[in-house]
């Protein structure tokens, strides 16, 4: 057990030693939770180490680490320790941070309080989002009525409205959709079924999805409506797989008036797709709406099954992109308007303002935290705000957003001095493998360092297709975690670029 091995994909077979043991934790975690509920959450597990009586085991997603490090640390922790009495704990990583060291560590102590509510806006930012509502945490299963199911929707947070979601340039669309989904079906039906909406983080997708429910709630109360995470729908499904009411559960599902899907992203699971794809179905045929979010267009949601993909495709597809410096100014105006609801005395200074408009580019969640520090601040200090203290005060904001702010342009030319290449050699259709790889190398660090799509990544790189893209990224990002020069050129090329 002292040993360390590591098993850098789940295809390889477990070998001797540690390889075995896993291999044994695995048949009584699939023994004790059952096929279904083992390939949702454990298919994609792999054992990355033991070492001095940790046993570190990564997973695909930042959600399944949550999620299994929430729902499961005490299974998985007793299983390792029946194989071997000199394990202390599990750390769960995610595979492609498998040596960050902000991963959590799962140990064998007390668990952590879940949260009840949504995610505020003044929360740290990037952390994936783990919603438990209250009604989750009894152990016995929920009946799968209708109103059951309504009951154990998420919480919708009534600070999320259509009025109080300010509109600018690039989330016009979406809004007006938003508006006429809440308003109903006109005279002709169902106009756009279903409606997809994406953005990167902080834009404003869950605030709209949550919108349209507190709107028909109100206007509406007669239609059923119905707003979940996928990672809620997954864990319903799941529930009731395990209280065989599974049967009960889609049929409830399924005289929903309006459903709303956020985070479709954190969908996993064969068969939990199957439902899903089934579910949409039945309703959009059932002329009933749906309504789906995910941080990237359908075509990019490289776990989800291609029939889900092409099914959320078929209907509107709206983005909501970065906001102007308008639109920035004016949630920045509107947060401070709030805060002088409960705090008259507070003032930010124009300067402030247009300090926070210009360099936080990027995120509606930043631009709402960054006044709810500022206010903090002021409160806890009786200090005036000042330039000087926002400059102070929002310095890891600023930071994260600059990081956001890279090039392509740049990318390009840093690689192709870095590897020695031209930028035309690296737009160009040229294939000899000194080109491929800095290119290939260019791809990863446009997808991981801006906020663009494969689609427009390709484009900007010669008219490639967005495959060529995905196939760069992937690969470079299975070299990274096991190659440990080519990491170190990478980093290089990621202060490079910071500067
Ligand atoms: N146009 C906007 N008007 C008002 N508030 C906004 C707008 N865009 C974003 N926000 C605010 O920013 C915060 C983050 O928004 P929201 O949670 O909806 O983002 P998201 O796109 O769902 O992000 P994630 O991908 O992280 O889930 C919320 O408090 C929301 O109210």
């Amino acid at each position: 057990m002292a040993g360390t091995e590591l098993y850098g994909s789940e295809q390889e077979p477990a070998r001797g030693g540690d390889g075995d043991a896993w291999a044994r934790v695995r048949s009584r975690l699939k023994a004790e939770l059952g096929d279904e509920v083992f390939s949702c959450w454990f298919a994609g597990m792999n054992l990355e180490a033991i070492e001095n009586g940790t046993v570190t085991q990564s997973v695909p997603s930042r959600f399944l680490k949550s999620w299994i490090s929430t729902y499961y640390r005490d299974k998985l922790t007793a299983l390792w320790q029946a194989e071997s009495g000199q394990v202390r704990k599990i750390e769960v990583v995610v595979r492609t941070a498998a040596r960050s060291r902000t991963d959590a560590v799962v140990e064998a102590a007390p668990k952590l309080p879940l949260r009840a509510v949504s995610p505020r806006a003044d929360e740290p930012r990037g952390e994936a989002k783990v919603i438990r509502p209250a009604s989750f945490a009894a152990a016995a299963p929920a009946p799968a009525t209708t109103s059951a199911i309504e009951d154990a929707a998420s919480p919708l947070d009534s600070r999320f409205t259509l009025g109080t979601f300010v509109e600018g340039a690039s989330n016009r669309f979406a809004l007006a959709a938003a508006r006429q989904l809440a308003e109903g079906p006109r005279a002709s039906g169902v106009s756009f079924n279903p409606l997809f909406v994406h953005a990167a983080v902080g834009l404003g997708k869950t605030h709209l999805l949550q919108a349209i429910a507190n709107e028909i709630r109100e206007k509406r109360p007669e239609v059923k409506v119905l707003y979940l995470t996928a990672e809620q729908f997954m864990y319903r499904f799941v529930q009731a797989l395990q209280s065989n009411s599974a049967i009960a559960f889609k049929d409830a599902l399924r005289g929903i008036d309006v459903l709303l899907i956020d985070d479709v992203q954190f969908l996993h699971g064969k068969q939990l797709q199957q439902e899903f794809c089934h579910t949409v179905n039945s309703l959009i045929d059932g002329a009933r709406q749906v309504v789906v979010a995910a941080d990237r267009p359908p075509i990019e949601l490289e776990t989800l099954d291609e029939r889900v993909r092409s099914r959320l495709a078929g209907g509107l597809l709206v983005e909501i992109g970065a906001p102007d410096a308008a639109l920035r100014r004016a949630i920045v105006e509107r947060r401070i308007e709030i805060a002088r609801l409960q705090h008259p005395n507070f003032t930010v200074p124009e300067e402030v303002s247009d300090y926070i408009v210009r360099n936080i580019a990027t995120s509606g969640r930043d631009l709402e935290g960054a006044v709810t520090r500022l206010l903090g601040h002021n409160q806890l200090t009786g200090a005036p705000i000042s330039l000087a203290m926002a400059e102070v005060t929002l310095k890891d904001l600023i930071r994260g957003t600059d990081q956001r702010k890279v090039k392509i342009e740049d990318i390009q030319r840093v690689v192709a001095k870095h590897y020695n290449v031209s930028k035309q050699d690296l737009l160009s259709s040229r294939r000899t493998r000194s080109i491929v790889w800095p290119r290939q190398i260019a791809m990863f660090l446009a997808k991981t360092l801006t906020l663009r799509s494969l689609p427009e990544i390709g484009r900007r790189f010669g008219g490639r297709d967005h495959t060529t893209v995905l196939h760069a990224v992937r690969k470079v990002e299975g070299l990274v975690a096991t190659d440990e020069a080519l990491a170190q050129d990478i980093e290089i090329l990621r202060r490079m670029l910071d500067n």
